[in-house]
């Protein structure tokens, strides 16, 4: 019986012993998760640890994703101290431009279009009120001409009316207006010559009417549309205009041609048409300075500047920069520039800042050339196409 007790305290020794060592190697088979190589920590664990094994992955969150990013901005900042080559923009498409920006121009005109309106639902339309139609159209700087044109023309029509509805009025004010706009100019900037590329625009302008601004708005209207362009600094009288220019240039991927500080501006003009032809370009913009006190300083300058591009292709289109704000002043900028220059296009800018919109009829008439484009804000695609309805229509509102 003795030896029996015995072999069971035995059995019960060993088959201890054999279940310790199982139980120890199993816990030996669970050794914590050994860290990461490349710690995961943008993927929180599926499953919360427990025991001892959480504790190193509550430890691992603390190196947020911001630390572990770290290196990684660093190393973009390394890349930033590389000349980083300018993001270049895309331009708006051209087309229906005015349409975007009819708002802007009610309301710098909405003067006009009402107090016509309003003078004419008169139910007496006596030769007062016709005086004050043609005053509130001269204040518009419509002109004389063109004034006694549209009050001659109402009137007739008016008569022969009778009775008159606003909307009537309102048609036949419309009719009458387009008619001293006039529908049937050509209003397209000429950029494609028959013979050979590049085409040539060379934009003329007293300083600050936007000449360079108008340059550079130009260049994108013309990247909006597919061409390719070079821009030519020949406005060398303010240094900061050739730098306001290539800025402009790089924005939209279009290569500038700069001289040196008071340079000869027909020099640069006639680097920047070579440089375009050596590139293929589609077109070159020649920026100029116009910052000239006499006629026959500016009739040399303009001149030379032409005779000189000229002698490498003939000009395309040459454009007269005017400041819609100056009113009567711009008149006789016009007249002088179109002395010393075969100006072949307008663009009225600052449309935006003045109720005085009727300056397009008069500077047409003036000039004999049709106003082509207009600005109508400091915004980069603030400069559109000219088109007589969608002008009009913002004259007297809808
Ligand atoms: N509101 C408004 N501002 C404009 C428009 N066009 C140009 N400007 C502003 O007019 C100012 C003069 O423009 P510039 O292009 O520097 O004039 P500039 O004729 O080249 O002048 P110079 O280089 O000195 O000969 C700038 O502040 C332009 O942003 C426009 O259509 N509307």
């Amino acid at each position: 019986m003795e030896i029996v007790i015995l072999l069971v305290v035995i059995a019960v020794v060993v088959i201890g012993a054999l279940g310790g060592l199982v139980v120890g190697s199993r816990r030996r088979k669970q050794p914590p998760p050994p860290p990461p190589a490349t710690p995961d920590i943008t993927a929180p664990p599926a499953e919360p640890h427990v025991g001892d094994e959480a504790e190193t992955p509550r430890e691992e969150p603390r190196r947020t994703i911001e630390e572990v990013d770290l290196p990684d901005t660093s190393g973009a900042v390394a890349v930033e101290e590389r000349p980083a080559a300018p993001e270049i923009e895309i331009p708006e498409p051209a087309a229906g431009r005015l349409v975007r920006l009819r708002a802007r121009l009610s309301r710098s005109q909405n003067a006009l279009g009402k107090g016509l309106l309003t003078l004419l639902s008169r139910e007496h339309l006596d030769d007062d009120t016709w005086e004050e139609i043609e005053d509130t159209l001269l204040t518009a700087d419509v002109g004389v001409q063109p004034t006694q044109e549209l009050v001659e023309g109402l009137r007739e029509r008016v008569k022969v009316l009778g009775t008159r509805t606003p909307a009537e009025l309102r048609g036949l004010l419309r009719e009458e207006l387009l008619k001293l706009v006039g529908t049937d100019m050509d209003r397209t900037v000429k950029t494609e010559p028959e013979a050979s590329k590049p085409g040539i625009v060379m934009v003329v302008g007293v300083n600050g009417t936007g000449k360079t601004t108008t340059t550079g708005k130009l260049a994108r209207v013309l990247v909006a549309d597919g061409r390719t362009v070079v821009l030519g600094a020949a406005d060398t009288f303010r240094a900061a205009a050739a730098d306001q220019l290539q800025t402009w240039g790089e924005r939209v991927g279009a290569y500038t041609v700069r001289g040196p500080e008071a340079g000869d501006p027909a020099s640069v003009a006639f680097d920047a048409v070579k440089e375009g032809k050596e590139m293929g370009t589609d077109v070159v913009l020649i920026d100029t300075a116009g910052r000239l006190h006499t006629k026959t300083g500016l009739m040399d300058e303009l001149g030379k500047v032409k005779r000189v591009v000229e002698k490498q292709a003939p000009l395309d289109e040459i454009l007269l920069v005017l400041d819609a704000t100056t009113g009567q002043n711009g008149l006789v900028q016009a007249r002088v520039f179109a002395e010393v220059v075969d100006i072949t296009g307008i663009v009225l800018t600052k449309l935006d800042g003045t109720a005085k919109g009727g300056i397009v009829i008069a500077v047409q008439r003036e000039l004999g050339v049709p106003v082509k484009l207009v600005g109508l804000g400091e915004g980069a695609d603030d400069l559109a196409p000219f088109e007589p309805e969608a002008f009009v229509d913002a004259l007297i509102g809808e």
